[in-house]
């Protein structure tokens, strides 16, 4: 018999984030199922960054409850962290390490310590295997995200969280890491992910959060969205060339001022 706790891997409750008297983040809920590809996305301060904050233990919340894989984050936070893999960003690396050596360190952090052979043979897999001497700022941005996600997986985490992972890479290692990110889901992993990109959501999420102003205002399927708000005012209003598109849809809930 499946209870519901099987099916979803992290629920998000009515979370609540301050920075001092600044409500960043006044009520966000969802849940992320079991081997799902989840994308949060929304306009620049919409409170995506600081939700996954809070799910990753690095900012205390105010309100609401996030259980994952079981775990209260704030009652149980080790065991919390042990259940997810997070994308580092650059600067978290150790400058003075090369590739191989970074490997070897997080695989050890991580408690799957790797020899040599076994971190040569993972770097062929993600096509870095002539890259192992170098330092991590001497990679591509696409290797260096490819270097960042592998090691968000080493340990077998049941949910992977990333921040923007394709911000600014080329339409070719954009490609290659949807089919890395497809390829955590298939091993069974759940992916958490936030986006600015309307393809990479209906390229990849199996569902998607849209936030606004520190809220869920929609979530569903991206084609789902599409099918409930075609015929909405709003939506008409922003399609450009006659077909609704996921993008008139955020365009049309969200509005069209840029934000700060
Ligand atoms: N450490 C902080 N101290 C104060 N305010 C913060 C802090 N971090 C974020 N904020 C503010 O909280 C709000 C939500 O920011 P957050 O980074 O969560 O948004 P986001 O949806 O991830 O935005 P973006 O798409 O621009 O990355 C913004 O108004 C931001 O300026």
């Amino acid at each position: 018999m499946t209870t519901e706790q099987d099916e979803y891997i992290l629920k998000v409750e009515g979370l609540g984030v301050n920075y001092g008297s600044f409500e960043a983040v006044k009520d966000v809920g969802f849940k992320v199922l079991q081997g799902e590809i989840f994308g949060l996305l929304g306009p620049n301060g919409a409170g995506k960054t600081s939700t996954l904050s809070a799910i990753e233990c690095l900012v205390k919340f105010k309100s609401g409850s996030i259980l994952l894989n079981g775990f209260d984050v704030q009652q149980q936070p080790l065991q919390a962290k042990a259940s997810m893999g997070v994308q580092l960003q650059s600067t978290s690396f150790q400058a003075e390490l090369n590739v191989i050596q970074i490997l070897q360190l997080y695989s050890g952090i991580y408690g799957v310590p790797m020899d040599t052979e076994q971190v040569k043979a993972l770097l062929k897999e993600i096509s870095l295997a002539d890259a192992g001497k170098k330092k991590f700022s001497q990679l591509s941005g696409g290797q260096q995200q490819r270097l960042s996600l592998v090691i968000a997986t080493i340990h077998n985490p049941k949910l992977v969280l990333l921040d923007e992972p394709t911000t600014g890479l080329d339409p070719q290692s954009r490609r290659q890491l949807w089919e890395r990110i497809e390829a955590i889901k298939a091993r069974g992993h759940a992916v958490l992910l936030t986006t600015h990109s309307m393809e990479e959501a209906e390229a990849v999420c199996d569902r998607i959060a849209i936030v606004d102003h520190g809220r869920v205002i929609a979530i569903d399927t991206p084609q789902a969205l599409v099918d409930k708000y075609r015929d909405d005012p709003e939506v008409i209003a922003a399609s450009r060339r006659g077909k609704i598109t996921l993008e008139d849809v955020f365009i049309g809930l969200t509005g069209k001022t840029v934000r700060a």
